[in-house]
């Protein structure tokens, strides 16, 4: 597989306060990320709240602009500049669509902006619509005539519209009933095997990841702790933070552990992160090396593709 999109040592730092003759703080939301996502291949960003997993989408969409290191885009489309090379799919499809314009216009809106002339456009929506699940009719109606789940479906289709090679997608589960989710996830899981999409896939659901990423990076603070394949992480996981936010998910039969024995105290402040490893003030590995080391993402004893950034890692 070829590399589509190369991350490298990427750093998203946000000022905060700060005023006359005060310099502001700088909170560290992403930090020194190297990352690759390759062709077709779904690369999911996991971490709890405030891990930077969203800032990172935003670097990766243009939406917003890191503070240093680079973002490179290979295209698998050769000469062909003509399309757009990432879609964003967000949290709450309600307030990502215009509630005045029709869903026609608003899928076929990416068009729109390239001066694709209009009856071209509302044949390609109608299209799009059908590739999502949509009927045609669906082009002449207005957002709140559907239901959580075909609003998702109309992002989608908006995404898809524009030929995209990658979509980030952040949480684009989490505000739908449960029982729609895996329709969803099935419809996303379908477009990549039809067109060959990436997917940055921003997500907390553990589940849902398991289910969708090939690989699975995991933050912390705005840094990497471990990258591997789904499988590694998800059945032999390297770094101390990684098992405890699987031992957090509940399995049938075995309910879930209890949070303080698998993470020590609360999340530290991102202004104030601490030093060496930043997990060390919670983990339970956790020696004076680690207050002292920012350890490196070097690969796991024995498994030299599941990269993990510990000291003392499994
Ligand atoms: N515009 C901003 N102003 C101030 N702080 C910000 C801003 N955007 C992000 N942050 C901070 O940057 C850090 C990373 O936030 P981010 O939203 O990327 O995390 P996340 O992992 O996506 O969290 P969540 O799952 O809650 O969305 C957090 O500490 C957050 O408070």
């Amino acid at each position: 597989m070829t590399e589509l999109l190369t991350l490298d040592r990427i750093n998203v730092d946000i000022p905060i306060g700060g005023g006359f003759m005060k310099p502001a703080t700088l909170l560290q939301a992403v930090n020194d990320v190297s990352l690759t996502v390759s062709t077709g291949e779904t690369l999911a960003l996991v971490g709890e709240s405030g891990s930077g997993k969203s800032t990172l989408g935003y670097v990766v969409a243009g939406l917003r602009k890191q503070t240093s290191g680079t973002v490179t885009f290979k295209s698998g489309r050769g000469g062909e500049s003509d399309h757009t090379p990432v879609q964003v799919i967000f949290q709450d499809p309600f307030s990502a669509l215009d509630p005045r314009m029709v869903v026609g216009e608003i899928v076929a809106e990416p068009l729109r902006l390239k001066g694709v002339p209009s009856e071209k456009r509302q044949a390609r929506a109608v299209e799009v619509l059908g590739q999502v699940g949509l009927p045609p009719e669906a082009a002449r109606r207005y957002p709140h005539q559907f239901s959580g789940g075909q609003r998702q479906r109309i992002a989608i289709a908006r995404a898809l519209i524009a030929e995209p090679e990658m979509i980030v997608a952040d949480e684009p589960l989490s505000a739908l009933d449960v029982s729609i989710q895996s329709q969803v996830l099935n419809l996303l899981d379908d477009i990549k095997k039809q067109h060959g999409i990436s997917y940055l896939f921003i997500s907390h659901d553990l589940g849902v990841v398991r289910h969708l990423a090939d690989r699975v990076a995991v933050l912390y603070l705005g840094r990497l702790m471990e990258v591997a394949a789904s499988e590694d992480v998800f059945q032999t996981p390297s770094h101390p933070y990684t098992q405890a936010l699987l031992a957090a998910v509940p399995r049938i039969g075995r309910g879930r552990r209890k949070k303080e024995e698998l993470l020590r105290g609360e999340i530290p402040s991102p202004l104030a992160p601490p030093s060496g490893c930043v997990f060390h003030t919670r983990c339970p590995k956790a020696q004076d090396l680690c207050k002292a080391e920012r350890p490196a993402l070097l690969p796991a004893p024995g498994r030299p593709t599941q990269l993990s950034a510990c000291h003392f890692k499994d």
